[in-house]
């Protein structure tokens, strides 16, 4: 197997790297943009440095992508569940070989730190194995009618899905969307987030090699244009996006008016809640792991820390100090435990917000400044320190709005019933989370939360197996778990007469 020029990066470090292949996939390949299109360039978040061209599609393309994907579909949905499986299996097998390559390569077009992409890029490898482990158990029902008739159900593909993703977990959106929608014998057209375009391109290829008819897993490149392209096409069966509020807002018209389902994917300003019977080390562990993985950038962050007051002051020793020892820098090394924001506006962005919580009365107790890095190479980067802020109060712009960067926000709440009231006062709902040693608390603050996940004596761990999704405007539609198979399939009833039509006229 001819490996793409990417593979050819195995000595590859941060702000060596050029890449110049194309983007593009459909038809079982790498395809050109078309000529005269204007590109614009992507940077490699650690250095500043441009990593590659990208040149959106447009509606010739998107429409030869999804005639690509639509042949493969015949062919793919006629096979059964189980030689999917064997398939997609395989699929597992060659990204677990080439994690270590598929993991830098996420690193250089993302800048999360190495240590988070290789635990990305495992649980991909999980969760094409446990859809290939479901993709044999499609099945309907047999109901039994009076006077010998019955009736089957059929649970059937959709047709040619379409997968739109955020820049955060690039290689990951694309595999959580991919392997229920090809399990179930759909096939996907996928277009990244024109800021991370590396990736998604890599996982064709490995479809590809495989063993998938031809053109079932395709990316087009490219931003707003483009996903109102994909959106808008009639041969689209559905959409599953990833992404803003407002962005989903659109997504959701535009398919509306094809009546074609969505799954929306959507943002968080998600509440923790620690109380003061809780195991402090492991609240204060738990509140990191809430607010600081892949810069800060994750969509289900407990970035509402609540603490119950009379353990506020350890709590705030204990965060600030293991916050402060957090090291920032080039994400390809080790040690290295958070790395670059993903862009330019996005740091300034999140800055900003610091600046704006200050001026609101909040207390920064550290970090939230930007941070260059002592190795040259990384000067022109975008990092800055994590930050924790005290004081906060629920009317200010930090605690209402998603900021989506390494910002805590920690809040002091003294009853059970106030907390409750206060962490429900958000139009979001996508994660929330509890720490408290009393089991029939943490199951009745889990009942009363409005959202989607709820954690208990933990935070941010997403197995496959596990659905997740939002509650209010966070979305709606699940990933992950059986259930995601509702979300690719469809019923058909088949009724079946055994004796006599009778009929009224
Ligand atoms: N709930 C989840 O699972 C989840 C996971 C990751 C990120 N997110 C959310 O994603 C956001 C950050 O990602 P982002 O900045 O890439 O979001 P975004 O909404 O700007 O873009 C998401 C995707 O939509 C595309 N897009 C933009 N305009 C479009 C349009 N009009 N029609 C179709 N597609 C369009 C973009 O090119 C990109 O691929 C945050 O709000 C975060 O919370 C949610």
């Amino acid at each position: 197997m001819a490996h793409s020029s990417l593979f050819a990066m195995g000595a590859a470090s941060t702000g060596s790297l050029l890449l110049s292949d194309n983007l593009n996939f459909w038809d079982g390949e790498r395809v050109a943009p078309r000529p005269g299109a204007t590109a614009e360039p992507v940077y490699e978040p650690a250095t500043g440095r441009v990593l590659c061209q990208l040149t959106p599609c447009g509606s010739d393309e998107v429409d030869l992508a999804i005639q690509s994907a639509r042949g493969a579909y015949v062919q793919w949905s006629k096979m059964a569940g189980m030689e999917r499986a064997r398939v997609m299996l395989e699929a597992a097998r060659i990204i677990r070989e080439r994690r270590e390559k598929i993991a830098k390569l996420e690193v250089i077009n993302n800048g999360k730190s190495i240590t988070e992409a290789l635990a990305d890029i495992d649980g991909c490898c999980q969760c094409m194995e446990y859809y290939a482990g479901l993709a044999s158990t499609m099945a309907g029902q047999h109901i039994q009618l009076p006077g010998g008739a019955f009736a089957y159900t059929r649970r059937e593909p959709l047709g040619v899905c379409v997968g739109i993703g955020a820049w955060n977990y690039p290689f990951q959106i694309a595999v959580v969307k991919s392997a229920p929608a090809l399990a179930c014998g759909n096939a996907m057209v996928f277009k990244p987030s024109p800021m991370t375009p590396v990736t998604a391109v890599v996982l064709a290829e490995i479809y590809q090699e495989a063993g998938v008819p031809r053109g079932l897993f395709c990316v087009v490149q490219g931003g707003a244009q483009t996903g109102t392209l994909l959106c808008q096409h009639p041969e689209v069966a559905k959409v599953s996006f990833t992404g803003s509020v407002p962005t989903g807002k659109k997504v959701m018209e535009m398919s509306a008016r094809g009546v074609k389902p969505v799954t929306l994917e959507l943002g968080g300003k998600s509440p923790l809640i620690i109380f003061n019977d809780c195991e402090l080390d492991n609240a204060v562990k738990g509140a990191l792991m809430a607010n600081f993985l892949t810069q800060g950038q994750v969509c289900c962050n407990g970035t509402r820390v609540f603490v119950q007051r009379d353990i506020m002051t350890q709590f705030l020793e204990k965060v600030v100090s293991r916050t402060k020892a957090i090291a920032v820098g080039d994400p390809l090394l080790d040690q290295t435990r958070m790395g670059a924001l993903i862009s330019k506006p996005q740091l300034e962005k999140v800055l900003a917000f610091v600046k704006q919580a200050k001026e609101q009365g909040a207390e920064v107790l550290c970090g939230g400044e930007p941070l260059v890095p002592a190795d040259p190479k990384l000067k022109e980067g975008y990092f800055m320190s994590p930050c924790v802020l005290d004081n906060c109060r629920d009317d200010m712009t930090c605690v209402k709005e998603e900021i989506f960067g390494p910002v805590m926000s920690v809040l002091p709440f003294d009853t059970e019933e106030e907390v409750l009231r206060r962490a429900n006062n958000t139009t979001f709902g996508l994660a929330s989370g509890v720490f408290t040693r009393d089991i029939s608390r943490a199951h009745r603050v889990a009942e009363k939360l409005e959202a989607g996940t709820c954690y208990i004596n933990n935070y941010n761990i997403s197995p496959v197996e596990v659905p997740f999704g939002g509650y209010k405007m966070s979305g709606f539609g699940r990933e992950n778990g059986q259930v995601a198979i509702e979300y690719y399939s469809q019923l058909k009833t088949v009724v079946v007469e055994m004796g006599d039509v009778e009929s009224l006229f």
